[in-house]
């Protein structure tokens, strides 16, 4: 019987899910196959592909159903499509891990409770990756299982680059930066050196991860100097449906003077903002890219608009920049955005090479030669990244 790591990503409707061989620290090459559950609550839709991107599995589950019935016919089709195989482990991506985890970490009640609650500061993450833990435990109450964190990569930010203007008593109570989309800066921070070279990899880059969520972080020899997410998911860039940053004055006007509750308002600010609050189309990058709506247009201007100051704002906290780095969805498959955003970038001396720009697939550099900034395209993979903290923390299956 041959070994197995899982790694579960659960969001709000769907559970995304990848499987690699345990027999050695994993690589690209030890995935054996990845999908998901989607649209769960509605009509769920289990799919998985193999390392190739070919489709072994296709089903629908019954309408309604929810997380738990999601990770149930998930472990249930391991199991039966691989009965040789023992699963090791599970690696589950948590959003927040607040300042009580700077690592990943294994599994227990008292963990459990801890990321229950951050519960309130990621609505739309955290309640999920819990209930993940918790079904996948109920079925395999002795499987280990770890929880890596989005927030770790920033914990050792400078404490400047954390603070609120707050009373220092509401700092001291843990409100505060964290930053997310950890998970992926420390596989792009781990690939910088073999794609764009050591001399970058020491230097000051800026990321940008703009997928259904959003962020930027700026790195310095490849550590999180400061990062556009605050105390929730909800700072920083525009995103899909979130607002990224707001004067918190409109909260309030919106709580005392609009009469909405806090229910509504954190509706508004998670589900029904971003690019499908300005565009009143959708959320989806590609579906406004293809319009001819002048509100896409408006929306990708003010999307694309809040990457450049963000920008500027990082590379101000770094004191100049050597490499812009783009990933995640619309970061590595959006020319188009790459292309907007470097033409705004032009007062750091950042000149795109339109051509590789446009033909890229996969990791490469889309700066011409004369650029004073390097400009890199590099995939992320959470996944992979959460396979090798597990495979670390627990020796491969075998905990220490
Ligand atoms: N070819 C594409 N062109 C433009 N945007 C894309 C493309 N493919 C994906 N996206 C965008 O990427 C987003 C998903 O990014 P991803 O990093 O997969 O998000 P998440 O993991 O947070 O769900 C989609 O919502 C879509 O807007
Ligand atoms: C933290 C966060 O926003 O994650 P995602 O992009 O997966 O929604
Ligand atoms: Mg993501």
């Amino acid at each position: 019987m041959s070994d197995i790591l899982l790694v579960l990503n659960a969001g709000s409707s769907s559970i995304k899910f990848a499987l690699y061989e345990a027999h050695t620290e994993p690589t690209q090459d030890h995935l054996i196959c990845e999908g998901g559950i989607g649209s769960l609550g509605h009509c769920p839709h289990h799919k998985v592909v193999d390392r190739h991107g070919a489709t072994v599995h296709e089903a629908y589950l019954p309408e309604g159903a929810g997380h738990d019935d999601a990770i149930a016919a998930l472990i249930g089709w391991i199991e039966q499509r691989f009965p040789d195989q023992r699963i090791a482990a599970a690696g589950h991506r948590v959003v927040h891990g607040g300042d009580l985890f700077d690592a990943p970490a294994h599994i227990d009640a008292g963990v459990i409770e801890q990321l229950r609650s951050f519960i309130p500061l990621a609505p739309l993450h955290q309640p999920h990756s819990v209930a993940a833990i918790e079904a996948l435990a109920k079925l395999h109450p002795k499987l280990p299982q770890v929880a890596c964190f989005d927030t770790a990569f920033h914990h050792h930010l400078p404490p400047v680059a954390t603070w609120f203007a707050l009373p220092r008593e509401l700092t001291a109570q843990g409100v505060r930066r964290y930053g997310f989309h950890g998970i992926s800066y420390e596989y792009i921070a781990s690939q910088l050196p073999t794609v764009a070279g050591q001399e970058i990899a020491d230097g000051r880059v800026v990321v940008g991860h703009l997928g259904a969520g959003a962020s930027m972080c700026a790195m310095h020899a490849r550590k999180s100097i400061a990062t556009s997410m605050g105390f929730t998911a909800l700072d920083g860039l525009m995103m899909g449906s979130r607002t990224g940053v707001l004067d918190p004055g409109v909260v309030l006007y919106l709580l005392q003077q609009k009469g909405m509750t806090p229910d509504a308002i954190s509706d508004l600010l998670y589900r029904q903002s971003g690019l499908l609050g300005v565009s009143s189309i959708s959320d989806d990058m590609r579906t406004l890219l293809a319009s001819d709506d002048p509100r896409a247009e408006e929306a990708i201007a003010l999307f694309v608009y809040r990457i450049g100051r963000e920008l500027g704002s990082l590379a101000a906290a770094l004191g100049g920049l050597d490499a812009l780095v783009f990933t995640a969805g619309i970061g590595e498959r959006a020319p188009e955005i790459r292309r907007r955003v470097c033409a705004q970038a032009a007062w750091l001396g950042v000149v795109l090479d339109g051509h590789a720009n446009a033909n890229l697939s996969g990791a490469g550099r889309i700066s011409s030669d004369e650029s004073k900034v390097a400009v890199w395209v590099i995939p992320t993979d959470e996944d992979l990244m959460i396979a090798c903290q597990v495979w670390r923390l627990v020796d491969g299956g075998r905990p220490a």
